[in-house]
């Protein structure tokens, strides 16, 4: 299956619930626009987000007469397209970069940051990787697996060891070898945890301080985490000023409206969205594709 479809199958779930209200048969009435409304909001999108959205495809329905389900498909896709912040540097193309990947457990890190790694190599990019999830002695090895997996080399050490001295580590290997690139595991932890993600926010301005290379700190989030990942998405930017975001599982049971709520909510841009398990399933975000497989235009 393609990356197209593969989202598109991700995101059925959105567009199923979208289908059932573009089936009016006629009318845009007054039931449509609530029913949207509703729609975005279960679709993850926040009530926020949900409402300037129906609103303002309301208005432009009665502006530019919209009547059919395939005018309104394409002006909500859109008009949610235009919610996503928009990515300025992006820190896997403009080198040389460093880059500390925080999330919650099991959101992806180690996946994306294998991934990473394998696509930076694919490009003729030097790139090292920093093992600095020093807490769990199977997170060392799942990233050795990714490491080689990319044939990428990881700067690490053993379990309990302090995770801002990999970071140290991994910058002075990356001067040492020319490295452009250096990308960052930490290990995931709650963010209603205050004493981890202090212990975080040290590492990350340690990074800062240390790095002669720019440094972006990339939230990794779950796509099925739902709305709850709006509050996640918070909490990890006020502890830590992110600078982008990458969502994974946007091939599973996600609604997908948690990135456009987190985007638009915290400007914060989408830097890379991941569709699968595999080296090769994740891509570069395209809002407006994205807005697309979500609404079901063709
Ligand atoms: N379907 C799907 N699964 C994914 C994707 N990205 C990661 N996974 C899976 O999610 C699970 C957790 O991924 P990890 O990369 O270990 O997550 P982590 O954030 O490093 O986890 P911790 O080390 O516990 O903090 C693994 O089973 C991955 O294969 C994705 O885009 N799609």
């Amino acid at each position: 299956m393609g990356f197209a479809d593969r989202l598109k199958k991700g995101l059925s779930r959105s567009r199923e619930a979208l289908n059932e209200i573009f089936y009016f048969g006629g009318e845009v009435d007054e039931d449509f626009w609530e029913d949207l409304e509703d729609t975005l909001v279960m679709g993850d999108l926040g009530a926020e987000v949900a409402m300037n959205v129906t609103d303002d495809l309301r208005e432009q329905a009665a502006r530019e007469n919209l009547r059919t389900d395939r005018q309104l498909r394409r002006a909500l896709s859109e008009r949610l397209a235009a919610e996503f912040c928009p990515v300025g540097r992006d820190p896997f193309d403009d080198l040389p970069s460093c880059v500390l990947f925080v999330g919650i457990n099991g959101a992806g890190k180690t996946t994306t940051v294998g991934k990473l790694a394998n696509d930076a190599r694919e490009r003729s990019i030097p790139v090292v990787i920093g093992g600095a999830d020093t807490f769990r002695a199977a997170a060392i090895e799942q990233l050795d697996v990714w490491a080689e997996r990319a044939g990428v080399r990881l700067v690490t050490r053993d379990r309990g060891a302090d995770p801002a001295s990999v970071c140290y580590d991994v910058l002075e290997a990356a001067e040492r070898d020319g490295s452009e690139l250096v990308l960052i595991d930490t290990a995931g932890r709650l963010h209603t945890s205050s004493d981890l993600m202090r212990e975080l926010a040290k590492v990350v301005s340690v990074t800062r301080r240390r790095s002669p290379m720019p440094v972006s700190v990339v939230l990794v989030i779950d796509a099925t985490t739902g709305q709850n990942g709006l509050s996640q998405a918070k909490e990890f930017d006020d502890a830590l000023d992110l600078d982008g975001v990458i969502v994974t599982k946007l091939d599973g049971t996600a609604k997908g409206g948690i990135a456009v709520a987190i985007s638009h909510t915290l400007q914060l841009p989408i830097l890379r969205i991941g569709v699968g398990e595999s080296i090769e399933d994740f891509q570069r975000f395209d809002a407006q594709a994205f807005c697309r497989a979500l609404v079901g235009e063709e």
